[in-house]
């Protein structure tokens, strides 16, 4: 799958932050069972290689991906921990090297312009806005879809249940990232039931205007 097949699996891709080991596979699980198959790990844990293996090896219907990529090393742990799939919150020239060298499927950051520009030189053609509030959030995408009508995007940071639905609106939105769809206090409280709520809630939400 390139990043594109992707990211058309769900409208929302849950950014995840896992502070102990042994909740990857059951909150994975957890997110599978209300639909979310696309799984973003952050890299921001000292265990978060360890989880990205362990979803890879014992959740078959997760798309487990990386997020928080900002290193060539990011890149080859990713990888060989089973990733399919990277996101970055921005872009080097040394990332892109390492990305195109292992045919990485791979979700760029944006935030101006320029940027987007710069990717599309480098071969890439879906991005994550990030962060997605703050760079102007609906608006900004709007204006990006009128010079870049080539170019998709993830928009992720700040974007919650109740603004998702107008970003999936947009014609150059492919889907949305978020944290909200597995929040650390359900996390460390193993609340699974209420998460794979929470994921059946994302997976229906449908664009409105
Ligand atoms: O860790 C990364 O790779 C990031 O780029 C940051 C995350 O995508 C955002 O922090 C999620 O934003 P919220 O949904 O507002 O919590």
């Amino acid at each position: 799958m390139n990043i594109h097949d992707i990211l058309a699996l769900g409208p929302v891709v849950p950014v995840i932050v896992i502070q102990r080991i042994e909740h990857a596979v059951p909150l994975a699980r957890a997110l599978v069972a209300g639909g979310v198959r696309v799984l973003e790990v952050t890299l921001r844990t000292p265990v978060a290689l360890d989880a990205i293996r362990r979803i890879a090896d014992q959740v078959p219907d997760a798309v487990v991906g990386v997020g928080t990529i900002t290193r060539v090393q990011d890149v080859h742990d990713s990888i060989a921990a089973g990733a399919r799939f990277g996101v970055s919150p921005g872009m080097t020239a040394p990332l892109i090297d390492a990305i195109h060298a292992a045919s990485f499927p791979f979700l760029p950051g944006s935030m101006t312009p320029s940027e987007v520009m710069l990717r599309r030189d480098a071969g890439f053609t879906a991005m994550k806005l990030f962060p997605a509030q703050q760079a102007g959030g609906i608006g900004m995408l709007k204006a990006l879809g009128a010079v870049f009508p080539d170019v998709r995007f993830c928009p992720t940071g700040g974007v919650d249940v109740l603004s998702a639905p107008q970003y999936l609106a947009l014609p150059n939105v492919a889907c949305v990232g978020g944290s909200w769809i597995a929040p650390t206090a359900l996390v460390d409280q193993q609340r699974w039931d209420d998460i794979t709520e929470l994921a059946r809630q994302a997976t229906a939400l449908a664009p409105t205007t």
